[in-house]
């Protein structure tokens, strides 16, 4: 709802009350315009003010409301109304004014922010795009190039850009509302003919085309067949070439589009799924809402390797005092200058000061002693790790948490070989650790809620999605991501190529497909780690088992490509060619191709022609199938925990809503179908056999993603 008051007599005050973002729900909508009726029907006001409640204008339009049968005033002709008023109508703008929030602002005469707000249009990131007005009024105020970054990005800008842009007229640091109305007191009376935005003439650049062509492709480049921001780009024009009312009717066109599509619904599960997985639950019952988290203000690092050096850059940029220990000295300096170089970037780009001073180096574990956590960041190798863990409890503090950043390592086996099992969780960043924005956060059966709490609170402080995970081989994410790369190199065995099988899958909306982006993370990982578990046997055997380890098909064509030195983008040389070591430009490799033949001649196998869908059906499918199996196992609490693990960690694309969301939109029966069709035919594929799980939720007709944590634990009580 919205409160109007009175305050010195002439203003009239309108608040945006619906907590916790004053988001603009039917009620919200139908108070502004019954309480803006109200002060500009009543003689003794003179102008009038807008804000929110608690510190916060506005979230933009209630997105709950979406998908739903939508009621109460719409916002074009609410905004429109505010706009065509008689008296000054000036926006007090503090926490946020979001999408709807800003469309809102937009419509006001004046816009005062307090120093600490942000302004943006993030509708993009729903699958939407600004339709209250925003695209429209926006270009008109800043110019095209502006409006398009920030309508097509969904950027968040601070009080200072917005000023600089042009989007506000004045930033104050004291009491936002007062200096709203001490403002619409000076405004009282003035005529309002230069400050309606719909009227203004969007200024075009002399290159309009140009502009649009290269925004155009750079949109299609980054979100790989989503449609929002091509829309962002298409509305933002009929904004630069159309009169305000027919770029009205083009903005409410390409919505309409927009609005009821798959894409928007899994833009916005994905927002709500974000949040979701922060209300953690682990499978003794303890919750976010019950486990307190554990004051954290200075922790440790140990080891300076890649990941090491981006978790203390990600710690510090949280505002931690970080003690980095690294026993070698050489790799002590050249972690000191490279976490310097990181952290001077990262302030650059975002404006700030760097976090130096945060950081302290020492080539002693001792130095850990009066922290609060210590996040171990040592090399992959079990034994290593627990001799570190020996030494930290024999160094820190009673209670010091102990975080191992581990990408599958058995968490509870590192715990139980420390005196405190229940301070021991996992960390598990992702590459680079102080730019990618997820963490999965590993308990073991003996970690006490209390360290979950703190390691998730932890990882939300770092800006990180951060989903509590339970512990087994490759946690959630790298569980899933074997069956997908077990696919991928069948797939190559069967008669595909790595172009081939990448085509489909960057298509499909990931950024790199499979054998890219194995490039760049480095062909030797997964060798090491395949050989560690006995897998990949040396040399090239031949005869029907080559291709058999443990009674079932395995693949060594991986194997083989390492052995020739080929690690990926490292070595210049991987699925793809490269210029030099360490160029970024994949391209074919017609050495790759002859291999492939040769390998498939030596082990009889006939190529044969593989489309684009079986690629999908193949990779995703399998990957699916091992998410359910997750569910069933209680790894994953549901399907949203995946999901953003899929979207922030695994580039997933957003538009498709995480893998589980993205089964039910293909539809669970035909998942299971295609799933049985592909077991049948490649039976010695035991990954590919539909669990029980996914036959259960088809069996119970298939029922939505948010029903799903209902139907396993029926399964599971049967069990
Ligand atoms: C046929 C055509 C039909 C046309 C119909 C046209 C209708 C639309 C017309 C115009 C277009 C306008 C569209 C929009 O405005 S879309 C919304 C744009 N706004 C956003 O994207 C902002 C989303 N919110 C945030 O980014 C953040 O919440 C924040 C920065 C505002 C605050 O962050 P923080 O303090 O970290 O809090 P949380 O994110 O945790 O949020 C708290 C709580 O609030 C819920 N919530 C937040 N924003 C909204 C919202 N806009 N609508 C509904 N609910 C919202 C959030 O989900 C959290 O709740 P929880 O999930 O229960 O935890």
């Amino acid at each position: 709802m919205a409160q109007y008051t009175r305050v010195s007599g002439v203003v009239g005050l309108i608040t945006l009350q619906n907590p916790p973002v004053n988001a603009l729900s039917a009620v919200v909508r139908q108070g502004i315009v019954d309480k803006v009726e109200t002060a500009l029907s009543d003689p003794k006001v003179k102008s009038v003010v807008i804000c929110g409640q608690n510190g916060n204008f506005c979230g933009g339009a209630d997105i709950k409301e979406f998908g739903t049968k939508m009621f109460g005033p719409p916002l074009i002709p609410m905004i429109h109304s505010i706009e065509a008023a008689n008296k000054p109508v000036v926006a007090a703008i503090e926490g946020s004014a979001l999408g709807g929030g800003l469309e809102l602002a937009l419509g006001c005469h004046y816009r005062i922010a307090h120093s600490k707000a942000r302004l943006g249009l993030p509708e993009v990131t729903l699958g939407l795009l600004p339709a209250a007005g925003g695209s429209q009024r926006l270009p008109r105020l800043i110019g095209v190039p502006a409006a398009l970054n920030l309508i097509t990005t969904g950027r968040h800008v601070t009080a200072a850009e917005a000023l600089q842009l042009g989007i506000v007229d004045q930033v104050t640091d004291h009491n936002t509302v007062d200096a709203a109305v001490k403002f619409a007191l000076s405004v009282a009376g003035r005529s309002l003919d230069a400050r309606r935005i719909s009227t203004y003439p969007c200024p075009r650049p002399s290159d309009l085309d140009a502009l649009f062509e290269e925004v155009m492709q750079k949109v299609r480049q980054s979100a790989r067949g989503a449609i929002a921001p091509v829309a962002c780009v298409q509305a933002v024009r009929a904004a630069a070439t159309l009169p305000y009312t027919q770029g009205m009717e083009r903005e409410k066109e390409l919505m309409a589009t927009l609005f009821t599509s798959g894409q928007a619904r899994a833009m916005q599960y994905i927002f709500f799924a974000q949040r979701a997985v922060g209300r953690w639950r682990m499978p003794s019952g303890a919750s976010w809402d019950t486990s307190k988290p554990r004051p954290v203000t200075k922790a440790a690092v140990i080891g300076l390797g890649t990941m090491g050096r981006g978790i203390a850059v990600a710690l510090a940029r949280a505002g931690l005092s970080v003690v980095a220990v690294e026993t070698q000295e050489k790799q002590l300096l050249e972690a000191k200058q490279a976490m310097s170089s990181m952290l001077e970037r990262g302030a650059k780009r975002r404006g700030g000061v760097p976090a130096l001073g945060l950081i302290s180096y020492s080539q002693s574990i001792q130095a850990a002693a009066d922290v609060d956590l210590v996040i171990e960041a040592v090399f992959e190798d079990m034994a290593l790790k627990i001799e570190v863990f020996k030494q930290l409890t024999a160094v820190c503090k009673p209670g010091t948490l102990l975080c191992t950043n581990t990408s599958g390592l058995d968490v509870d086996q590192l715990a139980s070989e420390t005196p405190n099992p229940e301070l021991v969780v996992g960390m598990h960043f992702f590459a680079p650790a102080h730019v990618m924005n997820l963490l999965e956060v590993v308990y073991g059966p003996r970690s006490s809620p209390q360290a979950v709490a703190t390691a998730m609170q932890l990882g939300k402080k770092m800006g990180k999605a951060s989903v509590a995970v339970g512990n087994c081989s490759g946690f959630v994410g790298n569980r899933m991501l074997k069956l997908y790369l077990e696919q991928a190199s069948f797939l190559l065995e069967e008669g595909a190529t790595p172009e081939l099988v990448d085509r489909a899958l960057e298509e499909f909306g990931f950024p790199m497909g499979v054998f890219r982006m194995s490039d760049l993370s480095g062909l030797d990982v997964g060798w090491r780690v395949r050989k560690a578990a006995g897998l990949a046997e040396p040399g090239e055997a031949s005869g029907p088992s080559a291709r058999i380890r443990k009674g079932y098909r395995y693949s060594p064509i991986g194997d083989l490509v390492c052995e020739q030195g080929r690690f990926g983008q490292k070595t210049g040389r991987g699925w793809y060619q490269y210029e030099k070591p360490g160029s970024r430009v994949a391209r074919s490799d017609p050495w790759m191709h002859s291999f492939l033949e040769q390998y498939r001649a030596r082990h009889g196998l006939v190529a044969r022609s593989i489309d684009h869908q079986e690629v999908l059906e193949r990779c995703l499918y399998s990957l699916i199938n091992e998410g359910f199996r997750i569910l069933e196992d209680g790894i994953a609490a549901g399907p949203e925990d995946i999901d953003v693990i899929y979207v922030f960690g695994y580039g997933w694309p957003r538009h498709r809503g995480g893998p589980m969301f993205y089964a039910s939109m293909v539809g669970l029966a035909k998942v299971l179908e295609r799933l049985e069709h592909y077991h049948q035919a490649h039976p010695d594929v035991p990954n590919l056999q539909p669990c029980s799980l996914l036959r259960r939720l088809v069996a119970s007709g298939s029922p939505p993603v948010h029903m799903w944590r209902e139907v396993r634990k029926k399964l599971h009580s049967q069990l």
